[in-house]
């Protein structure tokens, strides 16, 4: 028997999956639909360096569903990238855009590349080449690609005009979260973060509790994490520790946030931050503080780092950061978790703005999108909650629920389930 690691990204989402069609007492032919990816693709991607040489990498693009929409999801450039780890952030994203009721299916993309260790050009050409290699796969009717991990809004300008000059014409809804001279959308940098600030905002109002009064810690500093970091701040929480993968820093008394960002853009990492000590990856997640925001990578919160967590809310900016076991723990010491498919949403909400706005090449104020952002959010948050206290399950159960009808259902009216 091969060795299966018991928190792959992939078994957790299989395993949400099964217990999503138990509560709603699926038969196992509408479960092997569900469970099983649309299309995939995988492709070689050959970079000739900047100094000579060529190297090899393996691009991956998978759509899980698409019966209520086009493919919608992220391109990751990471090290670890591998087919089973874009098959489970897929899957996610099929449940995501389905609570927050975007007319989109779910996909993602993956490159296995650090794009720590290769230059601007280098990444560019690389993701001509990726783009090019699965160009008859993606388009803004097909397939419509975003940022994740590893890549930004530069990488969504490259992606759209290597498939536009295959096409002769720019063709600006192909990605989202590019720049806003391509036709990128006002608060597309922030959504994700707004997202996960607007979710726990709500979280905690159940419990009577205000974002001013408590403290927090956010792990990873990317895309979602600074900006969460920042909006946590702004709203009055006490953010007392970030970290990235370097390591992280904690002060007990709360984090001056500004000299932090600062910090950062002129370092690169928020390691060597003055006036605070410095604490491990490990160490973070077990602070002793209110909420906690996972927000780098898959599998952070498994069995053991869930025993530790002190936390009394857990809000998911990062996808699939709890593994089922860590899940488990969590739901049984009382901890409450705002799922990623519902907590991170706010990135996919202003990609769907984005999509629209494109397509009708007319574009919306910021203020319009900031508030169509929040009532998406706190409907969906609303409508899972609910659900969750009616039926007495966590809310990741309610939200993976609430998805996974509104996929089924989909599947069935269309007939495409036989
Ligand atoms: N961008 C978006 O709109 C959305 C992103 N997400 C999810 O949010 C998460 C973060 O994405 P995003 O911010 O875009 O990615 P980024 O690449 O912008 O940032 C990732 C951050 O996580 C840190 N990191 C990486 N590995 C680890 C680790 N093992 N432990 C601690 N920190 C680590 C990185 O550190 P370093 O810089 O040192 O490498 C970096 O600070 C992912 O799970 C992604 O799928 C979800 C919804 C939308
Ligand atoms: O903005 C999008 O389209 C999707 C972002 C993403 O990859 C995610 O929500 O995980």
């Amino acid at each position: 028997m091969p060795d299966v690691d018991p928190d792959a990204p992939l078994l957790t989402a299989q395993a949400q999956l099964s217990r999503a069609v138990e509560i709603l007492g699926y038969d196992a032919g509408l479960h092997e639909v569900l469970a099983t990816p649309r299309r995939e693709m995988r492709v070689a991607v050959p970079l000739r360096r900047d100094g000579g040489g060529v190297e090899v990498f393996t691009g991956y693009r998978v759509q899980h569903n698409i019966s209520r929409g086009p493919g919608k999801g992220g391109l990751r450039y990471a090290p670890g990238v591998d087919i089973d780890e874009v098959r489970a952030l897929a899957m996610w994203m099929t449940w995501k855009c389905a609570v927050v009721d975007v007319p989109y299916g779910g996909a993602k993309g993956g490159v296995t590349i650090d794009p720590h260790a290769y230059s601007s050009a280098e990444l560019e050409r690389v993701t001509r080449r990726y783009t090019s290699e699965i160009s008859s796969m993606i388009g803004p009717e097909k397939d419509i690609m975003a940022p994740d991990i590893g890549t930004d809004e530069r990488t969504m300008a490259w992606v759209m005009d290597t498939y536009s000059v295959n096409r002769g014409f720019t063709i600006p809804a192909v990605t989202t979260g590019k720049p806003l001279a391509v036709g990128g959308s006002l608060g597309r940098p922030t959504a994700t973060s707004q997202g996960v600030v607007h979710a726990a905002r709500a979280t905690l109002a159940d419990a009577g509790v205000e974002l001013s009064e408590v403290t927090a810690a956010v792990q990873g500093f990317g895309k979602v994490g600074s900006h969460a970091t920042r909006l946590l701040h702004e709203a009055g929480t006490r953010v007392v520790a970030v970290s990235d993968e370097r390591g992280g820093v904690h002060r007990a008394d709360g984090l001056d946030v500004p000299a932090l960002l600062e910090h950062v853009s002129r370092t690169g990492s928020v390691v060597g931050f003055g006036d605070a000590d410095a604490i491990d990856n490990a160490g973070l997640l077990a602070l002793d503080v209110d909420v906690l925001v996972p927000a780098a990578v898959e599998g952070v919160l498994d069995a053991d780092s869930a025993a530790r967590v002190k936390a009394r809310w857990v809000v998911e900016g990062a996808n699939g950061p709890t593994t089922s076991e860590g899940d488990q723990v969590l739901a049984d010491r009382g901890v409450v978790v705002v799922p990623d498919i519902l907590a991170n949403a706010g990135g996919v909400v202003v990609s769907y703005f984005e999509w629209v706005q494109a397509n009708q090449a007319y574009w919306w104020t910021a203020q319009e999108i900031a508030e169509r952002l929040e009532q998406r959010m706190l409907a969906s948050y609303r409508a899972v909650s609910e659900l969750a206290r009616a039926e007495q399950v966590t809310l990741r159960e309610a939200a993976l629920t609430i998805g996974v009808r509104r996929v089924a259902e989909a599947h069935l009216i269309r007939g495409l389930y036989p």
